[in-house]
């Protein structure tokens, strides 16, 4: 390094040297730098402006008076100065700068300067900041090897030159010049900052490659967005001020935190769709474009780039970011809820009137079986064929659809097929429960059509996708929900393109959708009741019906008693039907499945695994007295007749008599166990009880059950059954639960409720739905059996 020397700061002699510019070692550091701070600049800028009026000439003077940053040479003996800032000096001529070679940053801002050519004698040279002259000449110096900043800015520069010497810059503002195209920048390996705002350029080329990180073209005059894909290191943008009409070409800089393109002329929000993928993407400016005029631009903005945290420099909260999504896409639960919001409020606006489905209590809900599954898995031909075959206790519930009807179906049996415009008037007249749109058609299940079959006193069975499930569940309705899925993707497909019907959008729209039910029937334990694999439809009817006769209890009845009585290690009976099941939902621990054996040994709603542990129970549990014996025995033997139908159907009547009492005393089993219900089996099983439907079936004139005894089952149910129910299993495992959530709807019932079989015939009792009470003596009392404390099965004559 060259020693400073008197050339470098010629005016400075001991004596005459002005205050602040030291020409040789200081008497000490902190001496010197008092001295210079002594002179304001104040007083610096009076004196160099009354001077450089004369003639605009920088003097030695002026530099020794301007200089900071002290250093000392090599030799450690002498010191110069590294930092000469000269601004507003109506300086023209710098010549004199050529001899100080050893400065590293020069700022001349605002000064009158054309001529930088003495910078090529500062081989140190870091920063140069020359904004705000008169230069016309694109770096007309030569490089300094270490040049990192350079400042041109407001100056008259009109065309751009190699600058691949200029290999250290890293910062180079160009802004307020005359460029009308950007080039000679390709060698600059280190340009991280480029500024080119308010120049003429209509273009932007010769950035490829550059590892820019901030990038301004405000205020030129482009017209489209190019030549920047290659820019991967860009973070910031700012394109404001220009003609820009669209927002492409920025899809592949995944870099980018913020773009500015105020005041362009962007018409379109659907132009955000560009910079969606941008995922480090937070803040957004598009103030002044024409698409701020469009109605909801903001929430379609922020609904669009939902990663934006600054949107038109006004901060995005969470609240926009909910409330976009709920109104663009809105989540499942949302459609379902408004779905179910409209429909509710159009019904209360029609006169009211009690609906043959409604039943006596809350606790009782109309009994209805919904089959649900992705289009075409062959839910609405299981419907009809259950509905055939246990005609006595189910019924189809036919919806509208404004689909037209294909070839074999026909109007008011598969569905009625309504106009657009009758069913946009019957949801007006609040006549729908639920209603979907499906590939741009309509489809809704209406009361009435629930009513029709609760007037025969029969279940209604309907089948629908999932939005109408989630809408459903958000009626006062309580149905079962039988989940039909496709295992077998090929069959399903085949099956799809066999029928026919769909197009091929909808057949992928049909095959995207199996997904969706696997992932709500894995995540939201218990959505469905049951799950049963639908590639082999004979094979999934026969499951079905199998379900349905264990909710309905009458499977024993057909098959022979043999099941009945089997005996819990008889390893011929039990898990046959739980392995046509398919592992359904999976319990809280996390196991999805089980094997055939071990669903045997845990599964409850198998009758021999229940009739085992009553026995156990029955054995365990607290021996009776012969009051309390002669009171399960008086019971059991009401139960027995009323369901096999000797004495007027227990369940008509509940019906009957509910119809005009109030629930709660019909919900109290037997004030016996609501006076000790704090230790006892009994006593937890009777609070058990009061669940839904579980008093249901007692008024306050019939008898009630005796829960002591079906208590020990509900009990050890309750204490052995997983929290969810196990692959293969049905609801009945959860029935017994005691922490049933009440709130209508949500699908925690016991067992299903029981139907209002007084309305059909007195003779025929109807569909009766098992109660939470008979989940244990089912088998008995259906048989007329009764069960002895070995806990044997004796079958009344
Ligand atoms: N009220 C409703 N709410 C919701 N979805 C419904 C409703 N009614 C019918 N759907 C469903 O709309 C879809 C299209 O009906 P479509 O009659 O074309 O069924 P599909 O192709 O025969 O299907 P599948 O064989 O499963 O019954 C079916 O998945 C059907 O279950």
């Amino acid at each position: 390094m060259k020693e400073a020397t008197k050339e470098e700061f010629p005016s400075a002699s001991p004596g005459c040297r002005p205050p602040g510019c030291p020409r040789d070692a200081p008497r000490g550091g902190d001496d010197a730098e008092m001295e210079i701070k002594q002179i304001t600049l104040h007083e610096r800028s009076q004196e160099a402006k009354q001077h450089s009026k004369k003639n605009g000439v920088l003097t030695a003077d002026m530099v020794c008076r301007h200089v900071s940053s002290q250093g000392r040479v090599g030799t450690g003996l002498q010191y110069l100065y590294h930092h000469l800032c000269l601004p507003s000096q109506d300086l023209r001529d710098i010549s004199v700068l050529c001899n100080y070679v050893h400065l590293q940053k020069l700022q001349l801002p605002h000064n009158k300067i054309k001529d930088l050519s003495c910078v090529s004698h500062m081989p140190q040279l870091a920063i140069l900041d020359a904004s705000h002259n008169e230069i016309s000449s694109f770096f007309g110096f030569q490089p300094p090897k270490n040049l990192k900043e350079v400042n041109f800015s407001h100056n008259h520069i009109t065309k751009m030159k190699d600058l691949s010497a200029f290999s250290s810059l890293s910062n180079l503002d160009l802004g307020h010049n005359r460029f009308s195209a950007i080039g000679g920048l390709e060698q600059c390996c280190k340009l991280t900052n480029l500024n080119l705002e308010h120049n003429k350029i209509s273009r932007i080329s010769g950035l490829d490659s550059l590892p820019l990180t901030h990038l301004c073209l405000r205020g030129n005059q482009l017209e489209r967005i190019e030549g920047l894909d290659k820019l991967k290191s860009l973070q910031v943008l700012d394109l404001s001020l220009n003609r820009i009409i669209a927002l492409s070409g920025l899809q592949s800089l995944h870099l980018l935190g913020s773009i500015n393109v105020e005041k362009n002329l962007i018409s379109e929000i659907q132009e955000c769709k560009h910079i969606h993928d941008l995922f480090l993407l937070r803040d957004l400016n598009l103030l002044g474009n024409p698409v701020q005029e469009q109605p909801d631009y903001r929430s379609a903005g922020v609904f669009l780039l939902q990663h934006l945290t600054t949107l038109d420099k006004e901060k995005v909260t969470a609240e926009e970011k909910v409330s976009a999504v709920n109104k663009y896409d809105p989540p499942l639960d949302v459609v379902a809820a408004r779905d179910h919001m409209t429909h509710l409020v159009y019904h209360l606006m029609q006169p009211q009137e009690l609906y043959d489905s409604t039943m006596p209590s809350a606790d009782t809900p109309y009994p209805m079986l919904v089959l649900t599954g992705p289009q075409g898995c062959g839910k609405r031909n299981l419907a009809h064929r259950l509905c055939e075959e246990l005609s006595e206790y189910f019924a189809y519930g036919t919806c509208h659809t404004t689909r037209g009807p294909c070839s074999g179906e026909e109007d008011g049996i598969d569905y009625h097929f309504v106009s657009e415009d009758n069913f946009q008037n019957m949801i007006h007249m609040g006549k729908f429960i639920q209603t979907t749109q499906n590939g741009g058609r309509s489809y809704g299940l209406s009361r009435d059509a629930v009513e029709e079959v609760a007037k025969e006193g029969l279940a209604c069975c309907v089948h629908m996708e999932l939005e109408g499930v989630l809408s459903l569940k958000n009626s006062h309705f309580e149905p079962r929900y039988i989940l039909l899925i496709p295992t077998q993707v090929e069959k399903y497909l085949d099956n799809l393109k066999s029928r026919g019907l769909d197009t091929t959008t909808q057949i992928e729209l049909a095959m995207s959708r199996v997904e969706l039910y696997a992932s709500t029937h894995r995540q939201r334990l218990g959505f469905f009741d049951n799950v049963i694999p639908c590639d082999d439809w004979e094979e999934a009817y026969q499951t079905l019906k199998q379900i349905v006769k264990e909710y309905l209890l009458v499977e024993e009845k057909e098959e022979g008693e043999s099941q009945h009585s089997a005996s819990p290690d008889d390893p011929s009976t039990g898990p046959q039907l739980e392995e046509k099941h398919l592992s359904p939902t999976p319990s809280r621990s996390g196991s999805r499945s089980l094997t055939p054996h071990s669903a045997k040994a845990l599964d409850p709603s198998d009758l021999s695994y229940r009739h085992y542990f009553n026995k156990i129970q029955f054995e365990l549990g607290p021996q009776k007295s012969a009051a309390e014996l002669a009171s399960i025995g008086r019971r059991e033997r009401l139960v027995r007749e009323a369901i096999v139908g000797k004495s007027p159907g227990i369940y008509s009547q509940l019906f009957k008599s509910s119809a005009q009492t109030a629930p709660s005393p019909v919900l109290n089993p037997d004030p016996h166990f609501s006076e000790d219900n704090s230790s006892s089996n009994e006593s937890r099983a009777s609070s058990a009880l009061n669940v839904p439907g579980s008093a249901g079936g007692f008024s306050a004139s019939v008898q009630p059950l005796d829960m002591s005894v079906l208590g020990h089952t509900l009990e050890t149910l309750k204490g052995e059954t997983p929290e969810a129910p196990q692959p293969g299993t049905d609801l009945l495992a959860v029935a017994v639960s005691p922490s049933s959530d009440r709130r209508p709807g949500s699908n925690v019932k016991p067992i299903l409720p029981p139907i209002p079989s007084g309305r059909k015939t007195p003779a025929s009792p109807g569909p009766q739905w098992p109660q939470p009470s008979a989940v244990h003596p089912d088998a008995a009392v259906r048989e007329g059996g009764d069960v002895d404390r070995e806990g044997k099965l004796h079958v009344a004559q």
